[in-house]
């Protein structure tokens, strides 16, 4: 099957309808043309020679593996190349691309140096001293060692105060013993330890005369960098198949009394001396600092998967063509059945939402870093709390969210080669890594209560949770008028709310006689889900912010569009909300109609414009990788293309024929 050089009509005509200017709306989405130019630079030498995904599917797990690796040293060696032309010395490319979205989708099974990229080059950098950086950090930049984070453990995730693995110190050979003393110990699940990494990050108790100390970060060489055999002491391996990132090359590790000196402690914060004192860190929570970069990268990551869904299922929706709406007329594209539209746009408005929130958060983070980096630490809680509340709803919005748009292309989004598959488990695993959401969402509950008490003291409240004092204040809700302001801050007052009686909740509770534990315990669900609500509000009125400021920076018709996307998301978010708000805000009949005119009328209003926003997110087809979502629309061509490639069809007829069916049809006659 030949594939056609054109574009398929629908599609064209769909691109001419538009109403803005597609580059304008990528740059804007981009946060500028700089990251813009260098993403596609990169695309354009990374994808001249990656294999056909479809022939990728097939291979054995060892085979996908093998084939993974070498891809994705074919790309960094690629990257790096292009970083000595870009900037050479500097690392922004290879950081950029290797942690951002690309470098996550250039691998359609996920990549085993994901982490070495983003949490072991960064934690040497930002927890190691200067020296250890130039010891172990510098090689591990140039790639000279492969590295992972080595956190969790079999019996423990979650819990890290409960990690079994101790680093006991040896004040005679100035060394620590590392030993990882039940099963229940030992390191499972760090991305590419499995076969790939020959050094690791290890988190583990440190012990002095067997006193605890505390978690701490160590450098540790588990393979040997000739053979790549593992070292006297150290047992690893890989965990086995997953539901889905089957590159990734997750790993296990046991330690028996393995010895590296004291100096491999990473030593920036907290420090052991050679006789054994123990110098504490400034803020413990400094040892916590990786996890929260990777949070706030999440949210980026995964407002890209979502983006990815939602232009498959918007190529494809303009595409298929289904089901006459009227009876004497011709079937339309299946865009536009109104209910289509409502599987689609939301999915579309909502990844918008979370990629800009996400560009503020990695704004703050890095305000954050350069604050830590001169001793202040007081802006930490702060962006922990939207960190976990952000790495939680995108993560669970973008997963349901893609799932949606599986089912809305209906039977071909189940095909391997339409990538719903590989974007879904890409999008669920992150509800579960790097803090599992109801774990995130509990913290940000715990510090909802404490600024909740901080604002009845008439303590400053932190700047992202100081609607709370606002809308506390407030007797009732102002008048409803509907307007975008009154809809971010009924979402901001019903989360102000939610807490208010989480709070009262809690207290309650603490009268009546139970611990402050089991009463936080049993005032989950009323926190969670003020947390779930606090998350929202801040996506909605950073979208907000984003659309009504800087307007004079961009063009009418960009102006024109944002308005529209902004009035789906808000009004979609307070009818996903309503029973929420109807519970703190007296709405009328009147009130929800007008809502839902308003939905269906900005849901028109986009239509025209639905596959040139999609353009707008700028994904090559190799990240796409989707029979269905292809910038040409010619969708039926590649699925065919693709069935034909499936092992089955290479041969007339497969063994279990003469084998099996053969004789079994035979003896049932
Ligand atoms: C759940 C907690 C946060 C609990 O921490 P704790 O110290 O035991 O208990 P606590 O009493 O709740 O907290 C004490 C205090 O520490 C604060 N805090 C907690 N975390 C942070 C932070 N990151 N930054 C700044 N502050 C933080 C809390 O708010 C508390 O503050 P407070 O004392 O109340 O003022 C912690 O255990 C945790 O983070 N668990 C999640 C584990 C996790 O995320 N693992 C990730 C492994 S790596 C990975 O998954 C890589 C995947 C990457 C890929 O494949 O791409
Ligand atoms: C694809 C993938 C890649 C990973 N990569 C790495 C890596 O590179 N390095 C690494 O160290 N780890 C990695 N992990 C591990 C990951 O970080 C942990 O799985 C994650 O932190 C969740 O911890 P857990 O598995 O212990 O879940 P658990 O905590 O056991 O969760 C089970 C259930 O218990 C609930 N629960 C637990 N604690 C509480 C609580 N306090 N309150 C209420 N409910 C609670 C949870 O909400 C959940 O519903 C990876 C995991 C996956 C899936």
């Amino acid at each position: 099957m030949t594939i056609p050089k054109t574009v398929n009509p629908d599609l064209a005509n769909e691109r001419k309808k538009a109403t803005f200017d597609v580059e304008e709306f990528t740059a804007f989405i981009h946060d500028g043309e700089s990251f813009l130019q260098l993403k596609r630079l990169a695309e354009e030498e990374l994808f001249s020679d990656l294999p056909d995904p479809v022939e990728l599917d097939y291979l054995s797990y060892e085979d996908y593996y093998n084939r993974t690796v070498e891809q994705c040293v074919n790309a960094i060696t690629k990257v790096r190349a292009m970083q000595e032309r870009v900037n050479p010395g500097g690392l922004e490319v290879y950081h950029t691309l290797m942690t951002g979205p690309m470098g996550t989708t250039l691998m359609p099974g996920g990549t085993p140096m994901g982490v070495h990229f983003l949490m072991f080059t960064r934690a040497l950098k930002n927890q190691g001293t200067p020296e250890q950086y130039e010891k172990f950090g510098r090689r591990a930049d140039n790639c000279e060692i492969l590295g992972t984070y080595v956190q969790t453990e079999l019996g423990h995730g979650t819990y890290l105060r409960g990690l079994e693995t101790r680093a006991d110190y040896d004040r005679q050979t100035d060394e620590f013993v590392l030993n990882t003393p039940k099963l229940t110990s030992y390191k499972w699940w760090p991305g590419g330890l499995g076969n790939t990494v020959n050094h690791c990050i290890v988190v583990a108790q440190l012990y002095i005369d067997d006193e605890p100390m505390g978690l701490q970060l160590f450098f540790l060489q588990v393979r040997d960098e000739q053979t790549h055999k593992a070292l006297p002491g150290i047992d690893i391996g890989d965990i086995g198949k997953k539901i889905g990132l089957q590159a990734v090359n997750n790993g296990y590790l046991g330690l028996t009394n393995v010895r590296i000196p004291r100096t491999n402690m990473l030593m920036k914060n907290a420090k052991v001396l050679p006789d054994g004192t123990f110098v504490k860190s400034p803020v413990s929570q400094l040892a916590y600092f990786p996890m929260v970069f990777v949070r706030c990268m999440i949210v980026l990551v995964n407002s890209g998967f979502h983006a990815m869904a939602a232009t498959i299922a918007t190529r494809y929706s303009a595409v298929r063509r289904q089901s006459p709406i009227k009876p004497d007329e011709p079937e339309p594209q299946v865009l536009d059945h109104v209910t289509q539209q409502m599987k689609i746009v939301p999915e579309i408005v909502t990844a918008i939402a979370y990629r800009l929130a996400g560009v503020k958060l990695n704004k703050m983070y890095e305000e954050t870093a350069s604050a830590v980096g001169l001793s202040d630490y007081s802006r930490l809680p702060e962006l922990h709390a939207l960190a976990c509340t952000l790495k939680a709803s995108c993560t669970y919005d973008s997963t349901f969210g893609i799932e949606r748009l599986r089912l809305a292309c209906g039977g071909h989004g189940y095909l391997a080669s339409a990538n719903f598959g590989n974007i879904f488990t890409w999008a669920t695993a992150a509800c579960t890594y790097e803090g599992e959401n109801s774990v995130l969402y509990l913290q940000v509950g715990k510090i909802l209560l404490k600024t909740w008490g901080d604002m009845l003291s008439g303590k400053p409240l932190m700047p992202t949770m100081a609607y709370l004092g606002v809308c506390a204040s407030w007797h009732e809700f102002p008048e409803w008028t509907g307007d975008w302001q009154c809809l971010v801050q009924a979402l901001q007052y019903a989360a102000t709310n939610k807490t208010l009686i989480a709070s009262k909740s809690y207290t309650r509770r603490l009268e009546s006689g139970l611990s402050p534990p089991d009463a936080f315990n049993v005032t989950g669900i009323e926190l969670t889900q003020a947390a779930e609500l606090h998350g929202r509000a801040f996506v909605a009125n950073n979208f907000f912010e984003e659309v009504t400021q800087n307007r004079e920076n961009r063009s009418a018709s960009l102006n024109n569009l944002l308005e529209q996307l902004l009035e789906l998301y808000l009004v979609h978010t307070v009818q996903r909300h309503m029973a929420d708000i109807l519970r703190f805000i007296h709405l009328t009949d009147e009130h929800l109609t007008s809502l839902q005119d308003r939905l269906e009328t900005v849901l028109a209003e986009l239509r025209p414009n639905l596959v040139a926003i999609c353009d707008g997110f700028d994904f090559h087809d190799k990240v796409l990788s989707s029979v269905l979502g292809c910038y040409d629309g010619n969708v039926y061509e590649r699925i065919f293309e693709a069935a034909k490639k499936s092992p089955l069809n290479q041969r007339d007829v497969p063994a279990s024929f003469a084998q099996h069916l053969k004789p079994f049809m035979r003896s049932s006659l």
